[in-house]
């Protein structure tokens, strides 16, 4: 099919069971942000297609469906696959891009590790994912390439298919140069974000790093700026920025760059979690809780998801406020990430041993201060849980934006509740009726969740309604309108 848009993300929109014969599409067991931001755009978006790798134990199995058509209730579109063997996803998505890019793009260069990488390997896939998006692209289309795991595929797809517009987005954060720069593959990563006509992140700080990162690693002939939107200066913040790169332009050729943050389905979410079923499963939570606070904090298990920070933090409340105990409750999901990465496994343990510990030492027979579960909820149960919640708990070391914390806000349908939230998320930067806090210091994260506890219910209807009218006008309806109007802009160039 030759699509006028290609998005290139690395995951399916699904994953695919078989069950009685049958082959029947899942979600993802690693739930990420990406996946449901791109099935918002997509199912909005006439003759799209996702091309994503599936595998497949010996190259191309000769049943292997390379095309499918979803029909979701985001809308119809075709998904791609790409076989991909078992050792090449361990290359391209267990070692170079989680154990070497990962904690770069994080900011933890204590964690890379290039000792297993096969650079050769990570490029060999990009070069078939730019082959499959190029094969897909009408003439004139956009390729749009999504995250760090596919750096490489606009400048393959630019010697490719020079008709093409090239766009990129990163979900997570981009670093300063002086971190960026410790990756050995640098100038051919740079090299290839060079040839897209459009470089895409979620707020302003990483715009200005990669800028920064050019100007690093390259003679630049024109920086153009502007200043932040109102919306998105949160001044005296750990990511506010007053000014964001526009265009940069060197050897003669301009690149575009943007920085919009992606936005929730917030209609959706309030239509969804205001259903019967799920107004009964709230009650049900509630009740089960009899009567306590309720802190709720979803998410993955990652290092850089700051879990066992905040679980630090909760013990250190238990033990400073005993009055607490019995009258409060923290409900902790840390999905367990793909597998086959040694960093996140010992990460899991981290958090399991101590919900263990602090549950054997503050806990009793008639009381559980932490329930954690490390496996996928429904999207129904986790908007349950966060309109049960008193308290949303998101305190990421580094977060590119954080789609939970929209979530939360959208799923409290404007009635009171509390999102702590870190600066260095990228939402904090919209979300400035949060609690924000500095999750790298201990006062700050004993002072904010203090705040939470003790915030009268007005203040917190007044914030949160706040937060509510942001989320629900910059959601994911404008933010596909934004990125089609960028689109609309480049092709007419
Ligand atoms: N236990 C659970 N059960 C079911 N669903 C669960 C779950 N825990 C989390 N989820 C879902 O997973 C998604 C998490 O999205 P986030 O944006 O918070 O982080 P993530 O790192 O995955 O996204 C990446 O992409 C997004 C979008 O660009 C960026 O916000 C982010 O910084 C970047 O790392 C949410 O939609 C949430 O509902
Ligand atoms: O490991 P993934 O592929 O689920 O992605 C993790 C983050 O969402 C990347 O931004």
């Amino acid at each position: 099919m030759a699509s006028s848009l290609v998005i290139v993300y690395h995951r399916q929109p699904y994953e695919e069971h078989s069950e009685d014969g049958k082959t029947v599409l899942k979600e993802n067991k690693s739930p990420n942000g990406i996946v449901p931001a791109l099935k918002g755009f997509i199912g909005q978006v006439d003759r799209a297609s996702w091309v994503a790798w599936k595998k497949s134990p010996a190259g191309k199995l000769p049943k292997f469906e390379r095309r499918i058509t979803v029909n979701d209730s985001y809308g119809s579109y075709e998904v791609v696959r790409l076989p991909l063997t078992p050792e090449q996803i361990n290359q391209f998505y267990h070692v170079v891009s989680k154990e070497a890019l990962w904690p770069i793009l994080n900011s933890f260069p204590s964690l890379y590790s290039t000792e297993n990488c096969q650079w050769a390997v990570f490029r060999e896939v990009n070069r078939l994912f730019a082959e499959a998006a190029c094969a897909e692209a009408a003439p004139g289309a956009v390729i749009w390439v999504h995250d760090y795991n596919l750096w490489l595929v606009p400048g393959m797809v630019r010697q490719m298919r020079p008709d093409v517009k090239i766009a990129f987005f990163h979900h997570t954060p981009f670093p300063a140069p002086d971190v960026f720069n410790i990756l050995p593959w640098r100038d051919e990563i740079l090299a290839s974000l060079l040839d897209c006509d459009l470089v895409g992140f979620h707020v302003p700080r990483y715009a200005r790093n990669f800028a920064a990162l050019v100007q690093s690693l390259r003679k630049v002939e024109h920086l153009v700026e502007r200043k932040v939107y109102p919306e998105l200066q949160a001044t005296g913040t750990a990511l506010s920025e007053p000014v964001t790169p526009v265009s940069i332009t060197v050897g003669g050729r301009r690149v575009r760059v943007d920085a919009f943050p992606i936005g929730t389905h917030a209609d959706l979410i309030r239509s969804t979690v205001q259903k019967p079923d799920n107004l009964a499963r709230v009650a049900h939570i509630r009740r089960e809780m009899g009567g306590q606070t309720v802190i709720v904090s979803i998410g993955r298990v990652d290092y850089a998801k700051g879990t066992r920070e905040m679980l630090l933090a909760f013990e250190r409340l238990l033990v400073r406020r005993p009055e607490l105990h019995g009258k409060v409750r923290l409900l902790v999901t840390a999905v367990a990430a793909a597998d086959g990465m040694r960093v996140y496994k010992r990460a899991q343990q981290a958090i399991e041993q101590l919900v263990g510990r602090i549950n054997g030492h503050h806990g009793s027979l008639t009381w559980t201060p932490i329930l954690l579960s490390t496996t996928p909820l429904t999207f129904e149960e986790t908007l349950s849980y966060y309109r049960a919640a008193d308290i949303c708990w998101i305190t990421p070391l580094r977060d590119g934006l954080n789609l939970v914390a929209k979530e939360f806000i959208a799923a409290h349908v404007n009635e009171s509740g509390v999102l702590v939230l870190s600066e260095f998320a990228g939402a904090a930067v919209e979300l400035q009726d949060a609690v924000l806090v500095n999750p790298y210091s201990l006062s700050q994260m004993d002072d904010a969740i203090d705040r939470a506890l003790d915030m009268p219910p007005q203040e917190q209807r007044e914030r949160m309604q706040r937060m509510d009218a942001l989320i629900s006008r910059y959601d994911i309806t404008h933010w596909t309108g934004h990125v089609l109007e960028l689109f609309a802009q480049l092709r007419a160039e």
